[in-house]
């Protein structure tokens, strides 16, 4: 059986955005609260009846809201234009190498409506 668990955490940080629309606001220095959620998906682990310990997640979880909460993310490194897909991305990449790795992450701002969601499941073969 195929389980799916997941851990949210938010952060608070500042950007600009270099825009085609609505571009006066966005290229002024401004920031948001994001919010960010990351899934797991496997089997349970039959010695602890885990897929992951949500608890090393968080601890994954923890270093890279370190990089992200209170920043500029203009110059956060590895994130490039600070967008809602690389944010997804980054937090992909600084979890690589986690095990099993994570399935879907998702970063939105409430405040805004707007979101964006990165698959992450292996295409079925
Ligand atoms: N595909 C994407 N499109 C847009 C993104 C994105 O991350 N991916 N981001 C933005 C803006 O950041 C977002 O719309 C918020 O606008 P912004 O100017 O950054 O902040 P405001 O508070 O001024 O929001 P308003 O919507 O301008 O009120 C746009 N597109
Ligand atoms: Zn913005």
């Amino acid at each position: 059986m195929q389980f799916t668990v997941s851990q949210r955490f938010f952060f608070d940080a500042a950007h600009t955005l270099q825009r085609e629309i609505e571009a006066e606001g966005s290229r002024r220095v401004h920031g948001h609260t994001y919010h960010a959620e990351v899934w797991v998906q496997g089997p349970r682990n039959p010695a602890n009846g885990m897929v992951i310990d949500l608890g090393f997640l968080r601890q994954r979880l923890a270093v890279v809201r370190e990089q992200l909460d209170h920043h500029l993310l203009d110059e956060v490194p590895g994130l490039g234009t600070p967008t809602l897909e690389n944010l997804c991305a980054f937090i992909a990449q600084q979890l690589s190498g986690m095990q099993p790795p994570p399935s879907r992450v998702r970063v939105w701002r409430e405040a805004l409506g707007d979101g964006c969601t990165l698959d992450l499941t292996p295409p079925q073969a």
